[in-house]
C-alpha cells in the first residue's frame, strides 16, 4: 500500500530562540540535525523507503529532508521544492520573541495568532527587515504579507491535489519534509479535522507521520512511525 510520510523539519535556530519564523529562512540547530538523522534511521529500521520527495524552498525543511534521506540510503530519489509547502507567513510577528509578544499582547491574543483557523497575524510592512519579497527564490510569486492557517491551506491544498496526490495514486511512497503549519494544513485535510479542532493540533519536529493510501484516499488514521 503506498505510504505518505510527513516530517516537520528538525529544531530550527528560531525554534530554539522562541522567535516567530514563518518565511524567514533559518537553519536547523545541532539538535535539529540529530532529529533529522534519527527520522532517517527510523525510516530504515521500519523498512519505509521513500521513492519520491517534496519539500519547501526553506533550508530547515530541505536540510531535514536530505539528512533523513541520507540516513535511510535514499539520497538519490527525485525531489521537488516548492514554495507552496513553506511555513505559513507570520506577517508582522516574524522575528519577534514569542514570550515577549505574549507579555505585550496577552496569552489569548498570541494563541489566536498562532493557532486560530482564520485570524491572520498583523501584516508585515513592505521593506520590513524580514520581508523575503526581493528574494530570487520568490521571483514571479505574489509573496503574502501574512497568512492564517486558512490562507496557508489555500496554497498547500491545490499543490497537494495537482502535484503530490497523483504520485501516491501511481504507487509512489512519498515523503514531504515541511513545516508545522503547512503540515497542519495537510493533516487537517487528510484527517478531516474541523476548523475548531485544528486549533489543538501540534506537529512535533523530526517525527515521521504515516498515512497509508488506497487510490486517492488515506486508509485508516495517521500514526507516528516510532509507534508502529
Ligand atoms: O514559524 C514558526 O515560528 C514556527 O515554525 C511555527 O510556529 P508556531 O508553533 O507558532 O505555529
Amino acid at each position: 500500500m503506498p505510504k505518505l510520510i510527513l516530517v516537520r523539519h528538525g529544531q530550527s535556530e528560531w525554534n530554539l530562540a522562541n522567535r516567530f519564523t514563518g518565511w524567514w529562512d533559518v537553519d536547523v540547530t545541532e539538535k535539529g540535525v540529530e532529529e533529522a538523522k534519527e527520522a532517517g534511521r527510523l525510516l530504515k529500521e521500519k523498512g519505509v523507503f521513500p521513492t519520491l520527495a517534496f519539500t519547501s524552498v526553506q533550508k530547515r525543511a530541505i536540510k531535514t529532508l536530505h539528512l533523513a534521506l541520507e540516513y535511510c540510503d535514499r539520497l538519490w530519489i527525485p525531489e521537488t521544492k516548492d514554495w507552496r509547502l513553506n511555513e505559513r507567513h507570520y506577517g508582522g510577528l516574524t522575528g519577534l520573541n514569542k514570550q515577549e509578544t505574549r507579555d505585550r499582547h496577552g496569552d489569548e491574543q498570541v494563541h489566536i495568532w498562532r493557532r486560530s483557523f482564520d485570524v491572520p497575524p498583523p501584516p508585515m510592512d513592505k521593506g520590513d527587515e524580514y520581508d523575503p519579497g526581493n528574494d530570487p527564490r520568490y521571483e514571479g510569486i505574489d509573496v503574502p504579507q501574512t497568512e492564517s492557517l486558512k490562507l496557508t491551506i489555500e496554497r498547500v491544498l491545490p499543490y497537494w491535489e495537482s502535484d503530490i496526490l497523483p504520485k501516491l495514486v501511481a504507487g509512489e511512497t512519498v515523503i514531504i519534509s515541511a513545516h508545522g503549519n503547512s503540515l497542519r494544513a495537510l493533516v487537517k485535510h487528510l484527517s478531516n479535522i474541523s476548523d475548531d479542532e485544528i486549533t489543538g493540533l501540534e506537529i512535533p519536529t523530526g517525527q515521521p507521520i504515516i498515512y497509508e493510501f488506497e487510490g486517492s484516499a488515506p486508509v485508516g488514521e495517521r500514526y507516528y512511525l516510532k509507534d508502529a
